[in-house]
């Protein structure tokens, strides 16, 4: 696998892991916030179904007193009833506006309509129309509405139980504090009818009234009971010792005042117990606040906690996701560093070293200054280029130097025309072709005329100035594949392409007026004028040799020269 594929992948199985990680401690703060949010939002609903039941049960107070009264019930009475009827159905729609479901209270609406019927047709009788039993009925009625009330957001109660354990105690002893004010309700309430009627209480009556208080103390204990540390806040311990005072206390006087008149022999009638159902009501319903005054006291006691805890769950996600940020931010930062320090460096020298092996040295060599391993690397890298090229300089200078001495050694060194081994190698060559062509091969063999005395007369540098601007007017003349050469001395040699014994005179007449024509300026200034003479030979068949031809155009030379110079001959 490729090392940038290979990182690629680390990086993302990395990435991967470190989110897996992560986003499972995140996702476990989110749902913490989450059920915190919405435990708060069950807290409130508990209350607003607290106070519905509050309202509930207060509203027995002003029914009971309607339902106890002459036909028509007193203003007042009435007034303080519909009173009563507007607080519970304002706290019933808080309670609707805060459920989801909004048919939860449909059965509670429904009892509730129907109790409030029971009253309203009992009051609308007179009052000896009214028997016991029909009264017991419309207050048992009554009663009957507030567990209702409770009900409707038992799920709300279990979801912030959930939500938070710790402050389950002070839910369930709010709740108990519901209770304990339904049951003090009820106790008020089971002397409406001996109240509104003069009669001293049934036995049946001292019997609920023995439960009633029993259940009351039972509840009190309850609510008392040291269970955590919120028990102790001063608002719950405050609220605590008014509801032993005002209610356990002065309450429960009023109430054995109300027994003890029953029970008493020299009242009777109307004056039995000194106060209609409303009176009563008055002096006994003030003693039932602090009850709800502990259930607040409670009930704010756990939203303090909620409101604590939803802000440490909101406190750690905010952490959560700062460090999920800054472990991310760190592995990127990691990475990054990890691809520009090792992973590109390596490649880079990866890559050189590729175009060193294929023999590529141009690319720039920056020195690295790093002192760790990687910047070893680079350095020997670039001392390996840097030796790499050198070599490749020396085999150059190296095959130059060759190339040059192979030149040089065909290369006549006055002239800059062929020697005459190159000529005998080039000659072979073409007189192979010839053979094999079947064709004809010439040699055209001249030599300066009195060339002597050129050197005598002009000194040997300007002999050798007169060699040079030979070969370059023979040179000027020929044609691409006529070949020349100086064949030694001052004695040159053309081998003309492939032609007859004719061809090959015509081309040394040729050259012979070139070279007779041409005024040579030396450098110092004197022009000469020189001639040559020539011997022209050919060859053909298989049996031709070089030599052979050599020796023939020699004697044709040596004929031109003998017959007075400045000719051309052609072998006999
Ligand atoms: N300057 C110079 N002279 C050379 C060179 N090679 C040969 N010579 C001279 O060429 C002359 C040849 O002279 P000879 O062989 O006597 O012939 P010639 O004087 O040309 O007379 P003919 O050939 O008979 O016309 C000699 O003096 C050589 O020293 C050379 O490379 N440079």
């Amino acid at each position: 696998m490729r090392l940038t594929r290979l990182f690629t992948l680390i990086s993302a199985i990395l990435a991967l892991l470190v989110c897996g990680v992560q986003g499972r401690s995140l996702w476990s703060e989110w749902r913490q916030y989450q059920s915190a949010e919405r435990g708060l939002q069950a807290l409130q609903l508990v209350e607003a179904s607290m106070r519905a039941a509050e309202k509930l049960s207060f509203e027995r107070g002003p029914s009971n007193a309607v339902m106890g009264d002459g036909y028509p019930a007193a203003a007042a009475k009435q007034e303080r009833l519909r009173s009563a009827r507007n607080d519970t159905n304002n706290a019933l729609r808080q309670l609707q506006q805060q459920l989801d479901q909004r048919d939860a209270t449909a059965a509670l609406d429904q009892a509730l309509r129907e109790a409030r019927r029971n009253v309203d047709q009992l009051a609308a009788q007179p009052p000896d129309g009214r028997t016991p039993a029909q009264l017991n009925s419309a207050v048992e009625r009554m009663y009957a509405l507030v567990p209702l009330a409770l009900d409707t957001v038992t799920a709300a109660t279990h979801a912030s139980e959930q939500a938070y354990p710790r402050i389950t105690r002070l839910l369930v002893k709010s709740r108990l504090a519901v209770e304990l004010r339904e049951y003090a309700g009820r106790l008020g309430s089971t002397l409406t009818v001996p109240l509104a009627t003069a009669q001293p209480l049934t036995r049946e009556q001292q019997e609920r009234l023995q439960f009633l208080r029993g259940r009351l103390e039972q509840l009190r204990q309850l609510i008392r009971m040291n269970s955590s540390e919120a028990d102790q806040a001063q608002a719950v311990q405050a609220a605590l010792a008014r509801m032993d005072s005002d209610y356990f206390a002065r309450g429960q006087q009023i109430i054995s005042a109300v027994e003890q008149a029953s029970s008493s022999p020299r009242a009777s009638g109307a004056q039995r117990y000194g106060m209609d159902t409303a009176q009563f009501a008055q002096r006994y319903v003030p003693t039932m606040a602090p009850i709800l005054a502990v259930r607040d006291a409670l009930l704010q006691e756990a939203q303090l906690q909620a409101h604590r805890e939803f802000q440490q769950a909101r406190h750690e996600l905010g952490w959560a996701m700062l460090n999920g940020a800054a472990i991310l931010m760190v592995l990127v930062a990691l990475l990054i560093i990890v691809r520009v320090r090792v992973v590109a460096p390596l490649l880079r020298a990866t890559r050189a070293v590729v175009r060193l092996g294929n023999g590529d040295f141009t690319a720039p060599s920056r020195i690295s200054r790093r002192k760790d391993e990687i910047g070893d690397m680079l350095r020997a890298l670039a001392t390996l280029r840097e030796n790499s090229m050198e070599r490749q300089r020396l085999e150059q200078e190296r095959a130059h130097l060759i190339e040059e001495l192979k030149t040089r050694a065909d290369t006549d060194y006055l002239t800059g025309i062929l020697n005459r081994r190159a000529f005998a190698t080039a000659g072979n060559l073409r007189l192979r072709g010839a053979r094999e062509k079947d064709e004809s091969l010439a040699v055209i063999l001249f030599d300066i005329d009195h060339f002597k005395s050129v050197n005598d007369c002009y000194g040997h540098d300007a002999g050798d100035q007169v060699l040079i601007r030979i070969a370059e007017v023979v040179r000027a003349t020929l044609r691409d594949g006529e070949i020349l050469a100086r064949y030694g001395g001052e004695e040159f040699v053309v081998m003309p392409s492939y032609c007859g014994l004719e061809a090959a005179r015509a081309l040394a007449e040729r050259l012979r007026v070139a070279i007779e024509q041409e005024p040579l300026t030396l450098s110092d200034g004197y022009i000469l004028r020189v001639t040559a003479s020539f011997g022209v030979a050919v060859a053909h068949g298989p049996h031709a040799a070089l030599d052979d031809l050599f020796h023939s155009a020699d004697l044709a030379l040596y004929r031109a020269k003998s017959q007075g110079r400045n000719r051309v001959e052609t072998q006999l």
